[in-house]
């Protein structure tokens, strides 16, 4: 079976800064694959390369076996590929309960008749008249984002109707994460899912994380939180300056010279917010 993900060779320049250099990973079903580095080290560069956000300069991303380099994101969300977003991204005026529903857009089938040219208006009619093809579709919609929202248990239920806006920072990455699983990916790409979260909510975060590893999610995580790195990650990739210094087992890659280099180092010219949690030595 091919690998959910593969990449090789990848490259991102941004002016004279090369902020991914030659990347290349595998990820295969089931995997929780992690990416550490310190700031600056290409981790979100490399997440845009893979979700169609940037176009690569050179290299190559397979999905599923499928070529999918520099393809938009709308085509890799076909194929099963959600991601999340550093600082969260949220529909800011739309209920807790729409923006994760507005992520099982994608997988809409009564309501969005695949019609050419007339699809738009179709959908439109089906609209007004709600029959009951949508009407059920719509409800086994709801069921599952209602389910969706239980996983971050009393997070979000209480505040269904509440604007996105006036939600904690903490939930509204829960609303993001929520969203991104209402499309039910095949692949999920998860960024600092904890930025800005406190030890509590780390805590429940990798509770929801782990869970989602044990339904058979394949999982690409980005994560400062060291600890968090090493109880659920399989493997590890570490990353400075745009390329891959070390990948292994998370026991391994914590006691990797060059790791512990790669952090110290950074951290000593300043570079580099310590990792809240847990250190590489
Ligand atoms: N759109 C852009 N334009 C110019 N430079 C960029 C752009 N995006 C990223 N960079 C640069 O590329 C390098 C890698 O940045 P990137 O955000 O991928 O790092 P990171 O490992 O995700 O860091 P952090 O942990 O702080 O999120 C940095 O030097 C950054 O300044």
């Amino acid at each position: 079976m091919a690998p959910v993900l593969e990449v090789r060779g990848l490259q991102k320049r941004f002016g004279g800064v090369t902020a991914v250099a030659d990347a290349a990973l595998d990820l295969r079903e089931g995997e929780l694959l992690s990416i550490i580095g310190p700031n600056g080290a290409g981790k979100t560069t490399l997440f845009n390369l893979v979700s169609g956000l940037d176009r690569p300069d050179a290299g190559s991303v397979r999905l599923f076996g499928q070529d999918v380099t520099g393809a938009a994101p709308e085509r890799l969300a076909g194929l099963g590929l959600a991601r999340t977003f550093q600082h969260g991204r949220v529909f800011g005026n739309l209920s807790v309960l729409d923006n994760v529903l507005v992520g099982a857009h994608a997988r809409l089938r009564a309501v969005r008749p695949s019609v050419p040219v007339l699809g738009p208006l179709l959908e439109l009619a089906l609209a007004a008249i709600r029959p009951g093809a949508v009407r059920a579709e719509e409800a086994a919609l709801r069921e599952d984002a209602m389910r969706i929202i239980s996983l971050f248990g009393e997070r979000l239920m209480p505040r269904l109707d509440h604007p996105a806006f006036s939600l904690s920072y903490a939930n509204r990455r829960r609303v993001e994460i929520g969203r991104a699983l209402a499309l039910h990916p095949r692949l999920l790409l998860l960024d600092e899912p904890t930025a800005g979260m406190n030890e509590t909510e780390t805590a429940e975060m990798q509770g929801v994380v782990a869970e989602l590893k044990r339904s058979g999610l394949t999982i690409l995580l980005i994560e400062h939180k060291l600890e968090m790195v090493m109880r659920l990650s399989d493997r590890v990739i570490v990353m400075d300056n745009g390329r891959r210094i070390a990948e292994g087992l998370p026991q391994a890659v914590r006691h990797d010279p060059a790791v512990i280099e790669a952090y110290l180092g950074h951290r000593e010219a300043g570079m580099a917010r310590a990792p809240a949690q847990g250190t590489v030595a």
